[in-house]
């Protein structure tokens, strides 16, 4: 055990990814103990001269990894302003804590990327003359033996853009002479530098629309909260198309005239041309965006740029809350409740919590907006925990569709075997006979083979869990919380019906449906398969947007954020896909999903309808969404997650065991939940155990996965527990060679 008179801290000395892995632990003296935190800036003797070094505090530790003697001790602590280092370091000290996982990859997870040698700027050459004149050109230098010319113009009509080096090098064609050729028009030339603004065609306006009553009084809130030092979470909680973009962007104007820097955080799927052109139109090149297609040159010098202070405004997903802004004031979230604003590998923190504490380390303020709040917000906007603004209206004139729900099983009683009910089949025609358009939104969540039957909707569930058992290849139902089987009968236990199946409806079998019945209509399928080549998600969108289809079909994908006037009919197929996935948030996301496919109809001068095609009419979070009351969805949701115990009413925390062996897996599994159980010996209210064994990914590319969940209504009971198993995790030769990961309040099962 260490002394309880020393302590020591892990100090890296070089601060970017690549130096990442090496930590130098040093002794802090007895003087420093009270300054010396985790993001401290300090000074240290080091290498073979000691020279004095600066370097950061990522750890205090009670106990030396390495021979006491041989560890060199902190000199002093600098205390010259605060660096944006040290508060990333603090956030990935927060994420660490709060989520579980090594502060390696936490510092890997905030800092930013450094590339090693900025990228010099290149300089492009593009046509500017039109092609055909420039083949004439061409043909003339050609005839006329203008050998590097000739090389030069040939290339550069084949490839649409040369860099400066092929030119000069390559066809051996001077600068001099391309500057030539660039004052007679027939060639530009653009520097490397151009990328930062992908959107030179558009020009800054200065204002948007004027705010309607709703949006005004939410940004005078803000601005008279702001001005009085007041800084805190405001959830926005505004119905599809109420207009919270435009609050937004008032609320972003407000907090640049401070001077303040603003990151905000979109869904990466939602981060396109769309989207991003509005901020542009309003903020011009104060703009930094990031997302996960840029290399990491591209990162790195958006990263200097918001350093900088060049870029004031940040657009990114989930990543781009640790932009290396110093001068942050504001932090948006839109579409908080969406699930990509959890990270799936360690650690699994949640964008959203990670923003309140960024933002209080630094006195930011943080806004979460969403059209269906996440069960977690909404509660905590009730609770005062955060403050709650409301827009109830759609903005400018559009209304908020009229929705119908039908019941698939009264379909299937009628004989009509199509996918499409005689409604909204009814719906399809009309629309397509007035040329308006058409979104159909295939569910395709809970996909993977829940059983069900056909005859009265009856979903096969766990006796003990509340959600639905799996069909497994062995032919065996299973639950994938708690473990329990029984065998695959083909028949309804309800109403004895021989049609009881894994259900399954792929886009492609709605395409061929849609050719069959409407053989007019121009559709567009858009699905994990259409979508895998680079750019083909945002052309089919803007495909879609000028009128070149008739009907979107589509999965999740579609429903994001799009705003289109002419869409005046929605149908989703097949609602309830996700209501049966094994995952208490089915009903949640659910709801969201058909809200916010409802909210792309009626956006424009004409109203929407929906159609909701589902199995379970009756459930409320298809009924809610049909009346688009996300207050009654909240009340039926909140009340069966204190029935059950489940987050925002308690907490779960996730332990997942992996190992290359099988065997060694389970048994570290075993020996983890008889630690926590014999800890709970005595304990008031124990932390509850939850052990399904195996993940239902049981067996991910040859690594066994083992699972445990525990609850509790404190999150501090689990933390508390979690810190006090880490060590011994670490320690324990029980464990060595496996891998053992934590998450805390999980969004998705195992
Ligand atoms: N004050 C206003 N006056 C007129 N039109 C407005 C106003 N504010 C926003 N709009 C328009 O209303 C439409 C919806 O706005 P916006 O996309 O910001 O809504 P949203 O709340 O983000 O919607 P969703 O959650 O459905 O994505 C847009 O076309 C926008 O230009
Ligand atoms: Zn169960
Ligand atoms: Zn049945």
């Amino acid at each position: 055990m260490g002394d309880s008179n020393t302590r020591y801290a892990d100090i890296i000395i070089d601060i970017s990814h690549e130096a990442l892995d090496r930590v130098f632990q040093y002794r802090v003296p007895l003087s420093l103990w009270k300054e010396v935190r985790p993001g401290s800036r300090v000074f240290v003797p080091f290498g073979r001269g000691n020279r004095e070094t600066e370097g950061y505090v990522v750890a205090i530790r009670p106990e030396a990894d390495y021979e006491e003697s041989k560890i060199k001790e902190i000199l002093r602590v600098n205390t010259e302003g605060v660096s944006v280092e040290s508060e990333l370091i603090k956030v990935a000290s927060f994420l660490k804590e709060q989520y579980g996982s090594t502060m390696i990859q936490a510092l890997r997870t905030v800092l930013p990327v450094k590339a090693k040698m900025k990228p010099k700027e290149e300089v492009f050459i593009t046509l500017s003359a039109d092609i055909e004149a420039a083949q004439k050109l061409l043909a003339e230098w050609e005839q006329k033996h203008y050998v590097a010319r000739a090389r030069f113009l040939f290339l550069l009509i084949e490839k649409g853009r040369i860099t400066k080096e092929e030119a000069v090098k390559g066809c051996n064609f001077p600068l001099k002479e391309i500057r030539r050729l660039a004052e007679q028009g027939i060639v530009k030339l653009e520097s490397r530098i151009k990328y930062r603004n992908p959107f030179p065609e558009l020009t800054k306006r200065s204002t948007g629309w004027p705010l309607n009553e709703e949006q005004q009084a939410v940004a005078d809130n803000f601005q008279k909260d702001y001005d009085n030092g007041k800084r805190g979470t405001y959830l926005l909680y505004g119905v599809t198309g109420s207009g919270k973009t435009e609050v937004y962007l008032a609320l972003i104007e407000q907090v640049l005239a401070k001077k303040k820097q603003v990151i905000v955080l979109i869904p990466e799927i939602s981060l396109t041309y769309q989207t991003v052109r509005r901020f542009y139109e309003r903020f011009g090149e104060r703009i930094a965006v990031i997302n996960s297609r840029m290399s990491k040159g591209e990162k790195s010098d958006a990263c200097e740029r918001i350093r900088a202070g060049e870029a004031d405004v940040i657009i990114g997903a989930r990543s781009a809350l640790f932009a290396p802004a110093e001068r942050l004031g504001l932090i948006i979230i839109d579409e908080e409740h969406d699930g990509a604003y959890k990270s799936d590998t360690s650690p699994k923190y949640h964008a959203r919590e990670t923003a309140v504490y960024r933002a209080g380390l630094c006195g930011a303020s943080v806004v979460l907006g969403s059209a269906t709040p996440s069960v977690e917000a909404y509660a905590r906007a009730l609770s005062g925990e955060y403050k709650l603004w409301t827009l109830k209206k759609r903005a400018g004139n559009a209304m908020l569709p009229t929705t119908q729900i039908i019941d698939l099983r009264e379909e299937f009683k009628k004989g009509n075997r199509s996918i499409f009910s005689g409604e909204l089949h009814k719906k399809i025609e009309e629309r397509l006979a007035k040329k308006e358009q058409i979104m159909l939104f295939l569910n395709r969540r809970g996909f993977a083979g829940f059983v069900s039957c056909r005859a009265c909707g009856q979903v096969i569930k766990c006796p003990h869990c509340d959600v639905t058992l799996t069909y497994h290849r062995n032919g065996k139902l299973r639950c994938h919380y708690c473990g329990y089987e029984e065998p695959f009968i083909k028949q309804c236990p309800i109403c004895k019906s021989p049609h009881v199946a894994a259900f399954g409806l792929g886009t492609e079998k709605v395409e061929a449906a849609l050719h069959a019945e409407f053989p007019t209509a121009r559709v567009l399928r858009m699905d994990m398969d259409t979508t895998r080549r680079k750019h083909a998600h945002e052309e089919m969108l803007a495909a879609f947007s000028k009128g070149e289809a008739d009907i979107l079909l589509g999965t999740q994908m579609i429903v994001k954020g799009h705003d289109y006037a002419n869409v005046t009919l929605v149908g989703i197929l097949a609602a309830d896909l996700s209501l049966h996935e094994q995952d208490f948030r089915s009903g949640e996301k659910t709801f969201q999903l058909l809200c916010q496919a409802a909210g792309r109809a009626g956006r424009g001068d004409k109203r929407g309808d929906v159609i909701i095609q589902t199995y379970s009419p009756e459930h409320y979070s298809i009924t809610t969404a049909a009346e688009h009351s996300y207050e009654n969805f909240f009340k039926e949701e909140y009340t069966y997650r204190q029935l059950m115990g489940y987050p925002p009413c308690a907490h779960m925390l996730v332990i997942l065991v992996q190992s290359g062996d099988e065997s060694q897996s389970v048994i570290a599994r075993l020996r983890i939940e008889k630690m926590i159980e014999q800890s709970q010996v005595g304990q008031e209210v124990p932390v509850q155990i939850l052990a399904p064994g195996q993940a239902s990914l049981s067996k991910l590319k040859d690594v066994y996965r083992q699972v445990l969940y525990l609850k509790h209504k404190d999150k501090e009971t689990l933390l508390d527990l979690k810190r006090r198993l880490e060590p011994v995790l670490e320690k324990h030769p029980m464990f060595a060679g496996i891998t053992i990961q934590f998450d805390f309040d999980p969004l998705s099962h195992y």
